[in-house]
């Protein structure tokens, strides 16, 4: 499977083509926007998601709620647009777009690299691409994925495991009990004394006119053992995954697992030992790497976490030069999102989901659902008894 998003910020809308998805994949819209709904939730966002009401329009590839086999089309609007499109209309006003040019790039967003890179001397031709409204579209694509997960038994949820320097304790649930507690919680954290420290930091970030970043953590049960490959670089499960992680707005790292406390344990206190039973088959005894051995799933819960730094837009402005003027100058700003970590987790669930549904798809081509479930259950099967 493959897809592209398309679709500026403050455009009219964002725009998904979905390419190989099976036929006969129920279409539940209404489980796609819950998902789109999750992510606009989520304590310490700025004023912009008070605008957006996000939910799909289908487009194409969907007939009588489900899959025909061709691409689908999916189309979330910009609510916003009605207050921008002077500048963002196909037929901008000249005037109003230089009076609303931007000149002045915010240290630690796309603006300075983007306008260097494509030539521009209005930061908004940037700006408008490089935010992340674009994971309202990447969430949809993920959602989609979820609903192939979900007909094959594979499970995900996720979690807030730190924001600044308040950390949750951990806190160990049954996969989907942890959905349900972080579903309740506004920063979507498991841990509830956690939970009030995280508010009152973003409070605190937020009053200071400063920004928060944090840590996530996906979890994924039921996938079976052998996604991925070990034979290719660019098979490999997990590092596609973290790849897909890295690439939402604002996350720097990832780990699987013990991730990277490893480097500082023994081999005997990393390594999962292996376990066979008659019936179930070979397990491991802990799930220390996180589901991973040799780019493929080992069948235990595949542990990912990612870390997002701060939110680049600040109340309290950083130095910066104006592209025109070279003068330098301390940005004011007009809102932004303090701390989007919550909403960052709804994405990065979303994004896993697309890798883990994607390389179902290679281990198990299939252009009608009831190949793929088949396939899956007699695998499920064999591999038992392996
Ligand atoms: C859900 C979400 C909301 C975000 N909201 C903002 C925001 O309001 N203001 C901002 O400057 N950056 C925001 N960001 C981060 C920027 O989009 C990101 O830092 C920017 O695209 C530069 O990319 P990079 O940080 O990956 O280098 C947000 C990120 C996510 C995931
Ligand atoms: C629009 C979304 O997030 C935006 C991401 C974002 C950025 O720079 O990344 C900046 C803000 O945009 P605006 O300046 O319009 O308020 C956020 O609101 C969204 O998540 O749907």
């Amino acid at each position: 499977m493959r897809y592209l998003t398309a679709g500026e910020s403050h455009g009219p809308q964002l725009t998904v083509i979905i390419e190989g998805l099976p036929s006969h994949l129920p279409f539940a819209k209404e489980k796609i926007d819950f998902e789109l709904a999750r992510r606009q939730k989520g304590y310490g966002r700025g004023r912009r998601m008070q605008i957006e009401k996000d939910q799909v329009k289908i487009m194409s590839g969907v007939r009588f709620q489900q899959t025909t086999g061709a691409p689908v089309t999916l189309v979330i609007e910009n609510r916003d647009f009605t207050h921008w499109q002077k500048v963002m209309g196909v037929d901008p006003i000249p005037e109003e777009a230089e009076k609303r040019r931007i000149s002045r790039p915010r240290p630690g967003h796309a603006d300075l690299n983007g306008a260097i890179k494509y030539g521009h001397r209005d930061l908004r031709d940037v700006l408008e691409r490089s935010s992340a409204r674009e994971t309202a579209a990447r969430v949809a694509v993920g959602a989609v994925a979820r609903l192939i997960l979900e007909e094959c038994g594979i499970k995900l949820a996720g979690h807030v495991l730190r924001i600044g320097d308040v950390a949750a304790e951990p806190v160990d649930l049954p996969l989907e009990e942890m959905r349900r507690v972080a579903e309740d919680s506004p920063v979507r954290c498991l841990d509830k004394k956690g939970e009030q420290a995280m508010m009152e930091a973003i409070d605190r970030a937020k009053k200071e006119g400063d920004s928060l970043g944090g840590i996530v953590e996906v979890v994924v049960e039921g996938a079976p053992v052998g996604l991925g490959s070990h034979v290719h670089w660019d098979r490999k499960l997990d590092a596609r995954i973290a790849q897909a992680v890295v690439s939402i707005n604002a996350f720097k790292g990832v780990e699987f697992g013990l991730g990277f406390s490893m480097a500082s344990l023994p081999g005997s206190e990393v390594h999962d030992e292996i376990m066979w039973e008659e019936g179930k088959g070979f397990y491991r005894a802990t799930n220390r790497l996180g589901g991973f051995e040799g780019g493929m799933t080992t069948g235990e819960p595949i542990i990912v976490r990612g870390v997002m730094k701060p939110i680049p837009t600040l109340y309290k402005p950083l130095k910066s030069v104006d592209i025109d003027s070279k003068e330098p100058f301390e940005a004011s700003i007009e809102r932004s999102d303090s701390c989007a970590v919550p909403a960052a987790c709804v994405v990065m669930e979303n994004v896993v989901a697309w890798e883990i549904a994607n390389a179902l798809l290679e281990k198990f081509p299939a252009d009608t659902m009831m190949e793929l479930t088949e396939q899956v259950k007699r695998y499920r099967e064999r591999t038992a008894q392996f």
